[in-house]
């Protein structure tokens, strides 16, 4: 029996499929009718969407296997994004795996309108062989504008320069570099970039900014406009108008405010504005990419990793093991902490140096938070949602780092004013090791299977746990000691080979001198 259920709504890349299916049951429609998709939620541990459903916060509460939801695509605006986090739902996208599908189609669109070449296949097949008819242009030394040089933007940069276009952008989210390095000029705002192009295209989320009449009437008089973006982005009345005063020449647009566009949209008036349906994306090669990365993106998140295409959880940009055993530490710190310190404060202070300090910060914060809640919090809390569920328990979290940017990475946990709870973990060759446990110092190489007493320092108390652990033919792998000072608080984590039954458990509770016995286990 596979561990996991999916269901895929639309058609995925057979190869994503077949990844799915090594690791899951796969529930797989061509095209699940939209309607039906709120009942079917149940049951299922992951779902993946393409384009023509929706994931609201509705249709997404109230499923408890539920663990993940995927758009298999670059945009994620028909997830909704804030309820899949409150609900602690890891959201997937594909990044990039469509870019260069989506640029080339951008070129087919532009090839499409600038060289009549609908119009003229019309004709042919009507018997016609009007060549003067449709006279085109040609692209070649044309004036390209760009919004949003990001991953398509970048592609359609690149074919743009092989037919020697000159290639303006318009993106302020990146730095120089990125214009310098795709040989692109930058512009700082839209007024600066409309009237100095022939042909505007767009590539920015649907978040991105809105040309209405008043931008698109700053283009030059027979300027072309391609949007295979997102619907909504190019205002269709503004652009109706606009191709009906000859403002504009001609349009191509692979993406409508609605989709599919209502048979009153205005633009199908107009010959020279070519649509396609929303088939940017749509290559085998495309697919093929997008299906894996979901795919792959998915099963990882299901089990518990943090894959680089999770849109909802701040990820660092740092390699896959090192990722995955900071995470590890992360569980390990926020878990020892919880469980030794189970009277909570209200400012929760975590230190973070070396290595984890700068980039990976915003990550690590989350990923120590959910530990440390998982312990106390019944609803489900994990690192998409540890800030809402922290929030929701009154608990501020205080993140400090103390300058040290490199060397090993050390995470540091208090409950503020409460310095016996201080629990201090590096992480040493993948390896996490306690330095510091419930403000007693000890140097600890963190085993699979630990058991710890908090007992009173006293003569013959690490005799009697011995004795009894022994007497339950469980072998003591590793002991290591600590206290604050000689009679007072102390602490003793054994590595045991084997599970502690219940009843042994018991019976060290019993012992004199002894205040808690934990146990810990992968
Ligand atoms: N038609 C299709 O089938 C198809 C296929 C792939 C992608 N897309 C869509 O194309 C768009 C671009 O995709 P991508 O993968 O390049 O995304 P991306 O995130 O890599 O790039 C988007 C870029 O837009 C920029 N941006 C954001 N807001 C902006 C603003 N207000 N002004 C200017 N720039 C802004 C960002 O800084 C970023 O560089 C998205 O909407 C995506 O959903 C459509
Ligand atoms: O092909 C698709 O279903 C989606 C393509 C596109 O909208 C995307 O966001 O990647």
């Amino acid at each position: 029996m596979k561990p996991y259920k999916i269901l895929v709504t639309e058609a995925l890349g057979p190869e994503g499929l077949a990844f799915l299916r090594q690791h899951a049951e796969v529930d797989a429609y061509d095209l699940l009718p939209p309607e039906d998709l709120p009942g079917l939620m149940d049951g299922y541990d992951a779902v993946i969407i393409r384009s023509a459903h929706r994931l609201t916060r509705d249709i997404m509460a109230g499923h408890p296997r539920l663990k993940v939801v995927a758009r298999a695509g670059a945009g994620v605006d028909n997830v909704d994004l804030d309820a899949a986090t409150e609900l602690g739902l890891a959201v997937i996208n594909a990044p990039g795996a469509n870019a260069i599908a989506a640029a080339e189609h951008t070129f087919g669109l532009m090839l499409a309108v600038m060289r009549n070449i609908l119009l003229g296949d019309q004709h042919v097949r009507e018997g016609g062989w009007n060549r003067q008819a449709y006279l085109g242009q040609e692209l070649y030394g044309k004036r390209l504008g760009i919004i949003g040089l990001g991953r398509v933007g970048r592609n359609v940069a690149r074919i743009a320069h092989g037919f020697r276009m000159t290639v303006t952008a318009y993106d302020p989210y990146l730095t120089d570099d990125i214009f310098r390095a795709h040989n692109v000029t930058r512009v700082t705002s839209l007024e600066a970039l409309l009237p100095d192009i022939d042909i505007l295209t767009i590539h920015t989320p649907k978040s991105g900014p809105k040309l209405g009449l008043d931008l698109l009437s700053r283009l030059p008089r027979g300027a072309v406009v391609i949007n295979a973006a997102r619907g909504g982005l190019i205002d269709e009345d503004a652009l109706a108008t606009l191709m009906e005063s000859g403002h504009i020449q001609g349009a191509g647009l692979d993406v409508f405010s609605s989709e599919p566009p209502p048979k009153t949209l205005k633009l199908f008036q107009f010959p020279h504005v070519v649509m396609t349906p929303h088939l940017g994306g749509s290559t085998h090669e495309a697919l093929a990419e997008v299906g894996v990365m979901t795919a792959r993106g998915v099963i990882d998140a299901l089990n518990g990793l943090t894959p680089p295409n999770i849109v909802n959880v701040p990820i660092p940009d740092i390699e896959h093991d090192q990722l995955h055993a900071l995470d590890y530490a992360a569980q390990v710190a926020g878990r020892v902490f919880a469980t030794l310190n189970p009277v909570p404060g209200h400012h929760l202070v975590l230190t973070l140096s070396g290595d984890i300090a700068g980039s990976v910060a915003p990550w690590m914060r989350q990923a120590v938070l959910a530990a440390v809640l998982q312990e106390r919090v019944d609803d489900r809390v994990n690192t998409v949602n540890a800030l809402i569920k922290a929030e929701e328990q009154g608990i501020r979290l205080l993140v400090e780092e103390d300058g040290a940017d490199s060397g090993e990475p050390t995470l540091k946990l208090r409950w503020e004013g409460q310095p016996d709870t201080e629990t201090v973990l590096t992480l040493r060759q993948g390896t996490p090791v306690f330095k510091v446990l419930a403000g007693i110092p000890m140097e600890i190489p963190w085993p699979e299977r630990a058991l710890i007493t908090r007992h009173q320092d006293a003569p013959g108390v690490v005799g009697k746990v011995g004795t009894l652990v022994g007497q339950y033919d469980i072998n003591i792998g590793d002991l290591h000691l600590g206290r604050t000072r000689q009679g007072d608080r102390a602490l003793m984590v054994l590595t045991l080979d084997t599970s502690p039954p219940p009843a042994l458990l018991n019976a060290i509770r019993a012992l004199p001198g002894i205040q808690d016995v934990y146990v810990f286990e992968e």
